[in-house]
């Protein structure tokens, strides 16, 4: 009997760090603030770094903005994009908590049918608390959930389920599009609200969204990676992409489980598609080659960290897609560094290397 989740959710205030990439604003929270206010933030400021962005009083938070990526990673701030929302991966770098939330500022708290405002980051916890079921379809959805279970036929050696690394929540109003679509559809607004949430079966890829994504960073964080995007590079907005699909290939490989489905929160503003188009066309014609590429990966059985994964999938890349285009042997060679810098903030010498970045008292 799958154990139904009637106990409060934990709120996990200590073990949960809010990552926001923005070039903008951080208005937004004032209406998350009920939900937000608890936890603390990892603002990753991209763009002009002589820009002030306010942070709404009564924030517990830290900011990075890109003189403080170059003064802590030192050379190795290369591998961060500048110009993308891809930047926003520096934020799960220098966490030093278990899970991480990261959401985009022109996401605000959206309503579910009742009318009842929906708390997403408490459904993306109860998500990563919970097991995922990659290796049997049950077609009642998540078994876990109050009121569903396993349904008949349904292995009960499989029903203990596989630790969830990845929560990918959805977006109302305006849908995650690729430049294509919103021009051919510019006025669609996604009003369906599907109550579900969903394992992606082992073996399938998925297109991650950075908008409304949560993960646990102890389980999968050197993984997500969000590329070489923006200024500089000749593709962008594939940065969430890219990192859902080396997540997934290394979560397959190591037992992890990836969800998709719940919470919904309310996308407002629809960037401009043929700046998109700009930035994703590469992306568009690459993928045809990047998909079947990821599809065939084949990790060692000698790969049992995330770390060993990732450096492996990084010769794999320039050895397979950069035949394709010289950027993935850049790419590759990022993500080696993006594994370096990750280990050194991260050991347990490195920690102390992290200067504090101006904001509140950490
Ligand atoms: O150069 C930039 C551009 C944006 N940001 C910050 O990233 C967040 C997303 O920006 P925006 O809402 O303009 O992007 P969308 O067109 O909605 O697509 C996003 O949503 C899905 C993925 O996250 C995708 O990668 C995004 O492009 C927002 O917080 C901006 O302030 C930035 O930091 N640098
Ligand atoms: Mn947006």
């Amino acid at each position: 009997m799958a154990e139904a989740s009637v106990k409060p959710t934990p709120v996990l205030k200590d073990e949960l760090d809010i990552v926001i990439p923005t070039i903008r604003s951080l208005d937004f929270l004032e209406m998350w603030r009920p939900f937000f206010q608890p936890y603390h933030l990892i603002i990753v400021q991209d763009g002009d770094p002589s820009k002030t962005i306010k942070v709404p009083d009564g924030f517990d938070y830290e900011l990075y903005n890109r003189n403080d990526i170059n003064r802590i990673l030192g050379p190795k701030a290369s591998c961060i994009s500048f110009k993308d929302s891809a930047c926003r991966c520096f934020g799960y770098m220098v966490s030093k908590k278990k899970y991480i939330f990261t959401i985009d500022d022109d996401c605000f708290v959206a309503k579910n049918p009742s009318g009842k405002e929906i708390n997403a980051l408490e459904q993306h916890i109860k998500n990563l608390l919970s097991p995922s079921t990659p290796l049997f379809f049950n077609t009642l959805y998540d078994p876990y959930r109050d009121g569903a279970d396993f349904v008949r036929g349904y292995p009960f050696s499989l029903r203990e389920g596989v630790h969830t690394a990845v929560s990918h929540g959805l977006w109302l109003n305006i849908p995650d599009y690729d430049a294509p679509t919103q021009l051919v559809k510019p006025l669609e607004r996604n009003s369906r609200y599907v109550d579900a949430v969903l394992t992606i079966p082992k073996g399938t890829l998925f297109p991650m969204c950075g908008m409304n994504l949560a993960f646990d960073r102890e389980l999968i964080g050197p993984a997500m990676y969000f590329g070489l995007m923006g200024d500089g590079q000749p593709i962008g907005r594939y940065d969430d992409m890219w990192a859902g699909w080396c997540v997934k290939v290394i979560c397959d490989h190591l037992g992890y489980g990836v969800k998709t489905g719940l919470p919904y929160i309310w996308h407002s503003k629809a960037s401009n598609p043929f700046v998109n188009l700009k930035k994703e066309y590469n992306g568009i014609f690459w993928q045809e080659e990047a998909i079947p590429f990821f599809q065939s990966v084949m990790l060692p059985k000698e790969c049992t960290t995330v770390q060993q994964c990732y450096i492996e999938l990084s010769k794999q890349v320039k050895e397979k897609l950069g035949k394709v285009d010289p950027y993935f042997n850049k790419l590759a060679e990022a993500m080696v560094t993006w594994i370096e810098a990750w280990d050194e903030l991260n050991s347990a010498e490195g920690s102390t290397g992290k200067l504090p970045a101006k904001g509140a008292a950490m």
